[in-house]
């Protein structure tokens, strides 16, 4: 994590003070943000504190997994999207699972779009992208899209057969309703587009998160989707846990984050690596607590 550097030493003995003290995570991500620190920032550094706090030396120098989901107060509980088995049944498409992880829940799937819908959708965003540069003068066109490592489209629930089906499957899927779940989203990276380690959370101590929360309420789960093979690079990437899933057409990664104490897992840090070759097509897919829109 390189912006440590960019906490001063006095921040870091106290963040390592605090944290031998006993202190939770929440209440000195609280102080910090009170001193002016972006909340992103307050909570990755102190979770990132937490995480590598020296175990005493009788144990393994490295804390185990289950020592690190421990450390962070979160409570894990059944997950929605099926515990077991190595297929999950939907109306039309039986999608397989090929990694899992518990704690955070973590699970690789196959077969969750068909070829022809990740270049349908590739098709109709690519239309929607053309059509909102054009009527969007203040935009400025070509110049403002160079300068973004990514760009996107959404598709409301429901937006024609095609999407309706999909968003269908997807709830099947995630056993959550298509009514909790936000419109799927389209983003298209070129070479070196990425997308920087965040939490698709909204921090509870951030002042922003209010206006999210109250419509839906917190983000539970997400599933990014691939709309393309990448023939290099573009991994998503979850840091605190060393794992980097390839793109492939047709699969996705979904991970769980919030629990129904309301609380949020900060080991579901992830990002998209920087493309080398080629492009990266994907399709987010976000569940909320409640019903969100439509
Ligand atoms: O590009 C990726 O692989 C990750 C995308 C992501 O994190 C998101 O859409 O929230
Ligand atoms: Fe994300």
């Amino acid at each position: 994590m390189d912006k440590i550097a960019e906490l001063s030493p006095e921040w870091q003995s106290w963040l390592q003070d605090n944290l031998a003290r006993g202190c939770t995570p929440q209440s000195l991500v609280e102080v910090m943000v009170s001193h002016q620190f972006e909340p992103m920032f307050a909570n990755a550094i102190v979770f990132h504190f937490s995480a590598l706090r020296q175990v005493p030396a009788a144990q393994a120098s490295e804390p185990s997994a289950g020592q690190r989901a421990a450390q962070t107060g979160y409570q894990y509980e059944a997950p929605r999207l099926a515990p077991a088995g190595n297929t999950i049944q939907t109306h039309d498409l039986t999608v397989r699972v090929v990694t899992r992880i518990n704690k955070p829940y973590v699970v690789v799937l196959e077969n969750v779009l068909t070829a022809e819908e990740c270049d349908e959708m590739i098709r109709l965003s690519s239309d929607k992208l053309k059509r909102s540069m054009t009527v969007d003068p203040k935009t400025g066109g070509d110049a403002v899209i160079a300068d973004r490592t990514s760009y996107g489209a959404f598709f409301a629930i429901n937006e024609n057969p095609l999407i309706a089906n999909i968003d269908r499957r997807l709830a099947e899927l995630m056993s959550w309703p298509v009514e909790n779940g936000e419109g799927i989203q389209i983003l298209n990276y070129k070479v070196g587009g990425e997308y920087k380690p965040h939490f698709d959370y909204f921090p509870p101590s951030d002042e922003g998160s209010k206006v999210h929360l109250g419509q839906g309420g917190q983000r539970i789960s997400t599933l990014v989707m691939y709309l393309n093979d990448v023939p290099a690079g573009g991994e998503t990437i979850f840091p605190e846990l060393g794992l980097a899933v390839a793109p492939k057409k047709g699969s996705a990664v979904y991970f769980e984050y919030c629990n129904s104490l309301d609380q949020v897992d900060p080991l579901t840090l992830h990002g998209g690596n920087p493309v080398i070759e080629g492009e990266k097509w994907i399709a987010t897919k976000w569940l909320r607590q409640h019903r969100y829109g439509g």
